[in-house]
């Protein structure tokens, strides 16, 4: 390894982009764009797209491997008549990705003793949701101090108590989708995103099977402005350390190299922020790592397997299992074999969220096979369930390129504390999924932020100085305050026992 020295001579750029995935290179196609070339991408993997990422798995009648989804898999919301368009479902239809409908009606619920009908308890879920959608408009409309999706839920009449069915119904319609229970997810801004994804686009998801990868977009897009082997893209190159200041940003690579660059935009997710394995030189300040630490990574772990024959109903997209002990215990498994994904492949996966994806992560595949063996057979009594020839799953919660899959709101989180995950400091500016306000957690979140700070740097960059001092930077919050105020901290409000000195 080389020896790093202070006063080492590091690779000269405009602006340092850290990171590779969907922001990243949004951000470096802004600066393009812009006409501003002198950029270096930096990115620890071997691809471009991050957390859309892909592998190869089991085998296809040719002896040939099939491609299968470890992250993104789904694009969220495709576009509304008034004319709002997901730009991940443009760049989906602009480099031809295969995507079939998902639809979330071909579902059919099970327990443990086999096929076992709670589609009217899905329904009441769904009816109190809206009730509950229309509680957080007002929260926001009038000012009312936030809650948790939990207590929102309650509120709107959804109490599953210890019913296990009532409880297979709440994961289906939130641990699903956002990957964290309704009790760690803020109300208002949860229910937002959910509006945000699913109305301002539209309600359609469609899931991914193109066998060139669902980073083929992200990929296609790198290649309008990068060259073949263009320098300005470091593949397998992990930063260690990033010093900024107001008139810079340095960033020291694990190989010993160094970057010198006018600004630099990370966009590393935050749970790479949150597990400390990248050092900030100065130390990032109070108002930013509160904002850090208080955001969430949820972790969503699809589990895929292969058999010799599609054994289960081959049409049905979704099943759902509910555990009658566990919440949330292998209670998903969709069919790949279905008409207009991938027929024949006979694979099925499994998801797990949360609680359940940090168990499986900590066992063996062989450990979760058995496990899933059960529930399968549970599911289907009246066959005997044949073993599967692959089984594989990633380990999103430990792989330090995010420690998670995707963020999540949490209860207790402003808008102004989120501007501040947003907030550059100094020449280091901030990109990724979760710094979307309105689009945490999913690709178009990334993508809409990666433009939005390419463009403002290009700003500053093209205006030669002319912009004033602070121009263009992101509005950030160094104090924010609760809404008690000291005074009220009196008998009047119960409380009556001094614990200031
Ligand atoms: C399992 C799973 C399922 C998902 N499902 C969907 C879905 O169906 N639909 C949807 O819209 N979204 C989904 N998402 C979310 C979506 O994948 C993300 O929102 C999006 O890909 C994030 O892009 P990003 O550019 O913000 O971050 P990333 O893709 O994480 O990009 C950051 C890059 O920084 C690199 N990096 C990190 N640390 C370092 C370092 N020290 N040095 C150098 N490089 C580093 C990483 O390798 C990565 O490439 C899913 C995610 C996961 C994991």
């Amino acid at each position: 390894a080389v020896l790093r020295k202070d006063d080492q001579t590091c690779r000269k750029t405009k602006v340092a982009i850290l990171g590779a995935g969907v922001a990243g290179i949004t951000a470096a196609q802004s600066l393009s764009n812009a006409s501003i070339s002198d950029f270096i991408i930096i990115e620890r993997n071997d691809y471009i797209g991050g957390r859309m990422r892909n592998t190869k798995f089991g085998k296809s009648p040719d002896g040939t491997p099939y491609t299968v989804e470890l992250g993104a898999n789904w694009v969220e919301g495709l576009q509304s008549k008034s004319g709002n368009v997901n730009p991940i479902w443009r760049l989906a239809q602009k480099h031809k990705i295969k995507n079939t409908y998902s639809n979330g009606s071909s579902l059919v619920t099970y327990d443990q003793t086999g096929k076992y009908d709670f589609m009217d308890i899905i329904d009441d879920f769904d009816k109190k949701w809206e009730t509950a959608m229309e509680d957080a408009d007002a929260i926001k409309d009038e000012n009312l101090q936030d809650t948790s999706v939990r207590a929102g839920l309650s509120i709107a009449g959804w109490k599953p108590k210890k019913d296990m069915h009532a409880q297979a119904a709440e994961w289906w319609g939130w641990d699903f989708e956002m990957a964290v229970m309704p009790d760690q997810s803020g109300f208002l801004y949860d229910m937002s995103v959910n509006k945000a994804v699913f109305e301002h686009f539209s309600e359609d998801t469609n899931l991914v099977t193109d066998q060139r990868g669902f980073n083929a977009l992200i990929i296609g897009e790198a290649n309008e402005f990068l060259k073949k082997n263009d320098p300005r893209l470091l593949l397998k190159s992990i930063v260690k350390e990033i010093k900024y200041g107001p008139s810079g940003v340095k960033v020291h690579l694990k190989d010993g190299d160094c970057i010198e660059a006018e600004y630099a935009i990370c966009t590393f997710s935050v749970g790479v922020l949150q597990n400390d394995v990248v050092k900030f030189k100065p130390t990032l300040p109070r108002w930013k790592r509160e904002a850090i630490e208080q955001f969430q990574m949820g972790t969503y772990t699809k589990i895929f397997m292969q058999f010799n024959e599609t054994w289960w109903p081959r049409e049905t997209q979704f099943m759902l299992y509910a555990d009658p002990i566990e919440r949330g215990y292998y209670p998903m498994f969709q069919s790949l074999s279905a008409t207009g994904f991938v027929p024949e492949s006979n694979i099925l996966f499994g998801t797990v969220t949360g609680t359940q994806a940090y168990q499986v992560e900590k066992q063996t595949e062989k450990e979760v096979q058995a496990e899933i063996m059960e529930v399968l057979q549970a599911m289907f009594p009246k066959i005997t369930v044949p073993e599967p020839t692959a089984i594989m799953y990633p380990r999103w919660s430990q792989d330090e390129m995010a420690f998670g899959s995707f963020s999540n709101w949490p209860p207790g989180m402003t808008l102004e504390k989120h501007q501040n995950l947003r907030a550059n400091v100094d020449r280091l500016w901030f990109a990724g999924e979760a710094n979307s306000a309105e689009f945490f957690g999913y690709l178009q979140g990334a993508w809409f932020e990666g433009k939005d700070m390419g463009d403002r740097i290009a700003h500053i960059l093209n205006s030669d100085g002319a912009v004033a001092d602070g121009e263009g930077e992101l509005m950030r919050y160094d104090v924010l305050h609760g809404d008690t105020f000291k005074d009220e901290y009196d008998e009047d409000n119960g409380w009556s026992i001094t614990l200031d000195d």
